[in-house]
């Protein structure tokens, strides 16, 4: 019998295996049948079964390093392989292989991360029928979209996309309202033409159904699915499932979705490519849009960064040349952009009405819209009622016990909430120091500010959209509708509301409270709030008709800052010119490449020095001849959370190889580190940090 047994490949495989394993490559298993690159498998890992897949042998492969003719007795078999289901496409497994190396993840982490839940927990059986059950997706049909024209703009922009090579990728700075979401369908559609698939990435899930719509409408005769968090598991593995078959089209989704694997795609669009969520926060802290640039170039897929307010980042790369810049600066049907107002908060008295959260301009401003049957959009970042509740005899404040943060009042359901821990205690009915009665909210969120405009505005429908109101599945949308209807007149929320939507009958925005990013340490937070008023601002005036009457108004204490005169004149270019100015000078990103290395102890100083045993090690590399400078470990802006201490070392290089050097070579040994400091919960290295 075992003659006749044909002999066993050596296959590689990249497994499930925990990060903290430091296991970064592939391993080897046999097989009785050859077993394409892409495969999905099951495999034995130390006394469990986890999923993998098949990786392709490549030059340095541990594969190579197999002594002798046949496989060593050592390696295992393959117990399982989904071969119902196409491999996963080569291209698709050189995407991960760069994310896990790019992002220092290990390779299996990040291939078996990104494929769908579901999938890992299928037999082949199954899987097979859930394939069967796929041919029942069609597209929604519908009449033959009317293709409004073009304005000179959108041609002339869709023109220098046409002559683009393939692989190549635009920046289209468009202003809000511009029609920018037309150029993208016209581009997906010329895709579509041409064979190929189309992957069009937006930063919100709540802006996906919007999307959805929208293209839905423009090809009805094209399957069209979605890639986010809010899918069912079901669902996210049949739609995953008909990108990777070639079945859909059209793949729209958030972050996650620059992994689906499409084996003839043609076209990224990454829209609002200057958006925080397009970076991960956990696990690989991939970036979606960084990897949509390299995917585009390694699938000769064209790839169309869009924006009102591009990142630095990618601005730098249009300034060198190196993203073809398309400018659309003026808005669909002549529409104006909204004239921007400040309020000196300095004019205004301290002991007016609704505690000065609402000046008399702002008041004035939305009574105005109230009188003429149109909305406003009130904007303040901040969920819950307020920051922190205050005892007035003693001093106690709403601390949370296991953070160092307060914990912020809730009113609707009298909560104090935790939010970074979650932990949740009734409203105390006294002080729980010293007992007296008096306790008061400090400060403001949305819940108050909602409160206060329904005083200041008597009569006026008020509608609150963040976070909180959202948590039910298909609420936003519930919400958004009516404000679509015109059922509401004033809409407060924090950036959900800012972001993307077509709102029609939007004559008014308003920051209350903007002022706090002015100065904060993170170098980044100009960026992101000129981003964020500028995309705000964007909501108003986009019915030319109303255009004329529409404004914005920034309540402020520093209404003579360089940002806000910028803001001010609607001018991206010059506050962008002005910022990379400033980071040049500073040799800060994108000048200057960094990483930031975080640990997690049981107290500071184990977190701290962990990280500065961790600096030694980095020294012993040769990080200062590199170039590479580590700043001291420092402790986090919120220190703790959950009772863990959280201290964070900042790695700077001039040059990404140099980073991505040291950093390479620095991983192995943090992993041994780990063991010498007992103390020491976890740690992570983030490559290309947006927030420090
Ligand atoms: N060529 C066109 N002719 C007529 N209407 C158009 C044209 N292009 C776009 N529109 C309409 O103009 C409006 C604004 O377009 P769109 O939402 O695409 O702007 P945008 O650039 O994506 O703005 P934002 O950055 O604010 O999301 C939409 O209602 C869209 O249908
Ligand atoms: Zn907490």
């Amino acid at each position: 019998m075992s003659e006749l047994t044909p002999p066993a490949t050596v296959v590689s495989v990249a497994v499930d295996a925990p990060q903290h394993s430091a296991l970064r490559s592939a391993l080897s298993y046999t097989s009785d049948r050859p077993l394409p690159a892409g495969t999905v498998v099951h495999v034995p890992l130390g006394k469990r079964t986890v999923c993998g897949v098949v990786w392709p042998a490549a030059a340095g492969d541990p594969l190579g390093s197999v002594p002798g003719d046949g496989p060593p007795l050592e390696l295992r078999p393959v117990e399982a392989a989904l071969s119902s289901l196409a491999p996963l496409p080569h291209e698709w497994c050189k995407l991960v292989q760069f994310a896990a190396n790019y992002y220092q993840r290990s390779l299996g982490e990040v291939a078996l991360s990104v494929l769908p839940p579901e999938l890992r927990k299928l037999n082949d059986t199954q899987l097979a029928q859930r394939l069967k059950k796929l041919q029942k997706l069609a597209p929604a049909g519908g009449p033959a979209p009317v293709l409004p024209e073009l304005t000179p703009e959108q041609t002339q922009a869709l023109e220098g996309l046409a002559a683009a090579d393939a692989g190549s990728v635009a920046l289209l700075h468009g202003s809000t309202g511009s029609g920018k979401t037309e150029v993208y369908q016209r581009l997906v559609a010329r895709s579509l033409d041409a064979g190929r698939q189309a992957l069009v990435l937006v930063p919100e899930i709540n802006l996906t159904p919007q999307l959805e719509a929208r293209f839905a409408e423009r090809f009805p005769d094209r399957l069209i699915v979605s890639l986010h968090s809010g899918l069912t598991p079901a669902q996210r593995l049949r739609h995953w499932l008909a990108a990777h078959l070639g079945q859909a089209d059209i793949v729209l989704g958030t972050r996650m979705a620059v992994f689906a694997s499409l084996p003839r795609l043609g076209l990224i669009v990454v829209d609002e490519e200057h958006d925080p969520s397009y970076k991960s926060q956990e696990g690989a802290r991939y970036s979606a849009r960084d990897l949509a640039v390299y995917r585009g170039k390694l699938e000769g897929a064209q790839v169309v960064l869009g924006s009102a307010t591009p990142s630095m980042e990618s601005w730098q790369q249009a300034e060198r040349g190196r993203y073809l810049r398309l400018s659309m600066p003026a808005r669909v049907g002549g529409g104006v952009l909204p004239q921007v107002r400040f309020v000196d908060m300095n004019h205004v008295p301290k002991d007016a009405a609704y505690n000065a959260a609402l000046s008399p301009a702002l008041v004035a401003a939305l009574q105005r819209r109230l009188e003429r049957g149109e909305q406003s959009l009130v904007l303040l970042n901040r969920r819950g009622y307020s920051p922190v509740l205050q005892c007035l005899e003693c001093g106690w404040k709403s601390g949370c016990p296991h953070c160092s943060a307060w914990r912020v009042f809730h009113r609707v359901d009298r909560t104090l909430r935790c939010h970074h821990c979650g932990y949740t205690e009734r409203v105390p009915r006294a002080c729980p120091d010293c007992g007296n009665a008096d306790i008061q909210p400090v400060g403001r969120g949305t819940e108050r500010l909602e409160e206060q405009l329904e005083h200041a505005l008597p009569g006026a429908r008020v509608a609150r959209i963040d976070a909180d109101t959202t948590r039910l599945k298909g609420t936003l949308e519930t919400q958004l509708a009516s404000v679509h209807a015109g059922e509401v007149d004033v809409l407060v929320g924090t950036q959900m509301v800012a972001k993307g939507h077509d709102f029609r009958r939007v004559t008014l925005v308003a920051a209350v409270n903007p002022d706090a990013a002015l100065f904060s340490s993170d170098f980044r937070a100009g960026e992101r709030l000129f981003a964020l008023l500028m995309q705000a601002a964007g909501r108003a005036g986009r019915d030319a008709e109303q255009a004329a009457r529409s404004e914005m108004l920034v309540q402020t204490w520093h209404p003579t800052h360089p940002l806000y005169a910028a803001l001010r004149g609607h001018d991206y270019t010059a506050f962008a010119a002005s910022t990379l100015a400033e980071r040049e000078m500073a040799a800060m990103p994108p000048f200057a490449h960094q990483a930031l290395l975080r640990a997690e102890g049981r107290t500071q100083e184990i977190a701290q020095d962990w990280l500065a045993a961790a600096a030694g090690a980095a020294e012993a590399l040769g990080a200062a001849d590199a170039g590479v400078t580590l700043y001291p470990p420092v402790p986090m802006a919120v220190a703790r959370v959950a009772n863990v201490e959280r201290a964070q070392m900042l790695v700077e290089s001039p040059t990404r190889p140099g980073l991505q050097r040291l950093l390479a070579q620095w991983m192995p040994q943090l992993h041994a580190l780990r063991a010498e400091h007992k103390g020491l919960l976890r740690w992570a290295i983030d490559v290309d940090p947006l927030a420090i």
